[in-house]
């Protein structure tokens, strides 16, 4: 068992919900990854998406793409944020997980990169533009290297596709809960529980619903309909305005929800 899959076991034992933040790695700089690392695992976080920032963000709205204009304002680059992960990973215990575009891991080299990524410990990545038809490119490699690749479907995904994904995966689906972009929203579509119960159904691995989740309130309804949520921008947000409390709040919630 990786980590990743370790954390969902010992959440289902507890009882409770997943809560997954985001966070962009140099965002304040790179410095400050460690002590966000470490605030986030002391919060209970269930796993840690750390953000690569690249110049040509297309799945992000404008908080994540603001931040991450600040982080490569500050010089961050990947090969950076995995020797800081290195540093930091004795320290924290919580799966981490990149959030890359396929661009800079090309731009590193397959090859160079897992050996990298291996080296810091990383326990999953997520890489928004890689469609399954093209992701052994890359598949094999990080399965060697126990890896695991966080798959997306999305609400125009048809079922019979969200089930070939979540067959395929290991650690957790992830279920985009809005048709466009990252950014926090007031509401969703009354599509999205019938979407999460529907993935839930034909799922063989846990389910977590991302895109748009910013209140406490939310983090409770979207993660009834299925085993957790991911929130982005508004702890990038939070981190950024130095809100942590604010932060802390949303990862209570998910303690408190009901799970059934
Ligand atoms: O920011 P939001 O709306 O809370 O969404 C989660 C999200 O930020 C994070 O998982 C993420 C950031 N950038 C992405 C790109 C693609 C998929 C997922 C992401």
């Amino acid at each position: 068992m990786n980590r990743i899959e370790k954390a969902f076991h010992s959440l289902k034992e507890n009882n409770r919900k997943a809560f997954v933040p985001y966070l962009m790695a140099g965002d304040g700089g790179l410095d400050q990854l460690m002590d966000q690392l470490i605030f986030l695992e002391n919060c209970g976080a269930t796993a840690i998406e750390i953000g690569i920032p690249f110049s040509d963000p297309v799945a992000d709205g404008p908080a994540i793409q603001e931040a991450g204009i600040r982080a490569l304002q500050s010089g961050t680059t990947l090969k950076e944020v995995l020797s800081a992960i290195q540093t930091i990973r004795p320290i924290v215990s919580t799966p981490l997980i990149l959030m890359t575009y396929m661009n800079p891991i090309y731009a590193y080299g397959i090859g160079s990169f897992i050996h990298d990524a291996v080296k810091a410990g990383i326990d999953g990545c997520i890489i928004p533009d890689l469609p399954i038809e093209e992701e052994e490119l890359i598949t094999p490699h990080l399965q060697d290297a126990n890896i695991e690749l966080i798959r997306l479907v999305t609400l125009t995904s048809p079922l019979e596709r969200i089930e070939e994904i979540a067959k395929k995966g290991r650690g957790f689906l992830y279920a985009v809960t809005v048709t466009g972009i990252t950014g926090a929203r007031t509401e969703f579509n009354d599509s999205v529980s019938k979407y999460l119960k529907d993935i839930k159904s034909v799922s063989p691995i846990p389910v977590l619903a991302g895109f748009g989740i910013s209140t406490p309130e939310q983090v409770i309804e979207l993660g009834s309909y299925c085993d957790g949520v991911v929130v982005g921008s508004k702890i990038v947000q939070y981190f950024h305005e130095k809100k942590l409390n604010e932060i802390e709040h949303l990862i209570q919630a998910s303690k408190t929800a009901d799970v059934s």
